[in-house]
């Protein structure tokens, strides 16, 4: 079944939508532009960074942002996780989130990258704090490292990633759109995972 992304998604693969929420129209942009978001995702376990400075200040997210003049997504994404987190990885693309919010007059179009191998030490930063956390419930692990960690911290994330971090977690392409309103809340949202 072919399905139609919404206004400024655009994607080339067989597409199954996920989610779909919110009644209002999508908010109109007049200006695009890339940003990055890595994650490191391990056997049982996710690197997350709680920002401590500027635009997410407060929220745990994956590490990233704008692309400097002449990076590609790649390269970009690869110096900001060294920057953020302290930490070397040879990073995938796997998967796309479009963004747009009441408040701010460009859209963001963000390439979402993993890798579950890195090297150097992960390090806290002068913007974000590292942390280590489970992607399954205690009970379903075997190894107590793992049952030590703290759940995935949904409730201090960007409101939208309870949508896809799922699909990232189990190793699914994906595509989203999500609109922010001028409080934080999401107004509108749509996830598609990307299907062979
Ligand atoms: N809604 C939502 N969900 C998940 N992740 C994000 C959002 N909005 C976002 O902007 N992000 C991500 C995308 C980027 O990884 C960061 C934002 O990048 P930012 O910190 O502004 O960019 P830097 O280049 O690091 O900025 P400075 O170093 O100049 O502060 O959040």
């Amino acid at each position: 079944m072919s399905i139609s992304p919404p206004p400024g998604v655009t994607h080339e693969g067989n597409l199954i939508e996920v989610h779909n929420g919110g009644a209002e129209d999508w908010l109109q942009f007049s200006e695009v532009r890339p940003y990055t978001n890595a994650f490191i995702r391990q056997e049982g376990k996710i690197l997350l960074g709680y920002k401590k400075r500027g635009f997410g200040k407060d929220l745990y997210n994956g590490f990233g942002g704008k692309l400097d003049p002449g990076e590609t997504s790649l390269q970009a994404a690869e110096r900001e996780l060294q920057e953020e987190a302290g930490i070397q990885a040879k990073l995938r693309e796997c998967g796309t989130l479009f963004f747009v919010d009441e408040k701010i007059a460009w859209a963001f179009h963000i390439h979402v990258f993993t890798a579950e191998t890195f090297t150097g030490e992960v390090t806290e930063t002068e913007e974000m704090r590292p942390q280590w956390f489970a992607t399954q419930p205690a009970e379903e692990t075997t190894d107590p490292e793992i049952a030590k960690l703290p759940q995935i911290p949904y409730s201090q994330m960007w409101a939208d990633d309870v949508y896809w971090m799922p699909l990232l977690l189990s190793k699914t392409k994906f595509v989203a759109r999500m609109d922010f309103a001028s409080d934080g809340t999401l107004r509108k949202w749509w996830a598609a995972k990307e299907v062979q």
